[in-house]
């Protein structure tokens, strides 16, 4: 596995494998690599030749100075993991080599940066989209994949790549859990022992909430989830909306779409996590 620093190196191996003929599939990430990362690359290995995986931490995209300072940065253990995968290019630049310049433009994505993380986050879809449009142009693949535990974001990437008119296929890929439910994160490894015995009543209180949908009300389902995970101990809910899935915009009863997400940000003491289920797909 080759692990490169400079966009100059990353475009001559990639230039060498798309001259032979080779689909490049690409997952961007941002290190602290686990399970639902490498979920990613394998699923990238199924329909490309060269899998391309960049680690960059963005600070554009972080609105919170000690959320940045804080994440976690493993690039050694990320490199040796990725080796044991279908991974074959590591792309780690520093903020210099992605930034020669500040970037300033800014991105109109409508209503779908207005809610949930977007409104939570101001300004981070604006960083996501950035960095994101950016690695396009330096790796330019066939195909990039995204988990869906960062559900807005996805919606966000493929608006971008619409406006942008990019020539390259968004690929979804379902979240990964751990044993108990919890969502795999990064920044799981920031909880304390304490803190990551609670955290599984999130995916749990999601997951029981299916059971209710279609008969409780859209309301009282909202309440109820937000209440359960308000109840333990250390856990304070940011936001739970029930949405339409391609709108990202709330909806008020179960029969105004056929794709109804439920998306919930929690704090646990300072640790932000984000989870979501989808109630109802066509
Ligand atoms: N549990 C998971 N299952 C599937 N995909 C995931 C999972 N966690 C992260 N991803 C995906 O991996 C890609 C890189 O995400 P990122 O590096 O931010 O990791 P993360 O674990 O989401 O970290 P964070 O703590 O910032 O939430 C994104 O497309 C993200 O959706
Ligand atoms: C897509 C991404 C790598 C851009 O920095 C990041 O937002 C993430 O890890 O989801
Ligand atoms: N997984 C999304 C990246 C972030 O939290 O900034």
């Amino acid at each position: 596995m080759i692990v490169v620093k400079t966009v100059g190196e990353l475009q001559n191996v990639v230039k060498e494998h798309r001259q032979g003929g080779a689909r490049i599939g690409f997952v961007p990430t941002m290190g602290a690599l686990h399970a639902g990362h490498l979920s990613l690359v394998d699923e990238a290995a199924r329909s490309c030749d060269l899998v391309v995986v960049s680690i960059f931490v963005n600070p554009t995209q972080f609105n919170n100075a000690a959320d940045l300072e804080n994440y976690p940065r493993t690039l050694d253990r990320d490199v040796a993991l990725l080796s044991g995968t279908a991974c074959r290019l590591v792309f780690a630049p520093s903020v210099a080599e992605m930034y020669p310049e500040p970037d300033t433009r800014v991105f109109d994505f409508g209503e779908l940066d207005k809610v949930m993380e977007g409104k939570h986050r101001p300004g981070h879809f604006n960083g996501v989209a950035q960095v994101v449009s950016r690695l396009f142009d330096m790796v330019r693949p066939d195909m990039a994949f995204f988990g869906q535990k960062d559900f807005q974001q996805l919606a966000i990437i493929v608006q971008l790549v619409k406006q942008l008119q990019l020539p390259v296929q968004i690929v979804p890929c379902p979240i990964i859990r751990e044993a108990d439910g919890l969502a795999m994160s990064s920044r799981n490894t920031l909880l304390t022992p304490e803190q990551r015995k609670i955290v599984p009543v999130i995916a749990k209180t999601l997951m029981e909430s299916c059971n209710f949908a279609g008969h409780r009300s859209v309301k009282e389902v909202k309440n109820e989830v937000t209440a359960t995970v308000n109840k333990s101990t250390g856990l304070e809910v940011e936001y739970f909306d029930i949405v339409d899935g391609f709108s990202l915009q709330s909806i008020d009863n179960w029969d105004k779409s056929d794709y109804i997400v439920g998306c919930i940000a929690v704090f646990a003491g300072n640790v932000r996590l984000i989870d979501n289920i989808i109630y109802k797909k066509k």
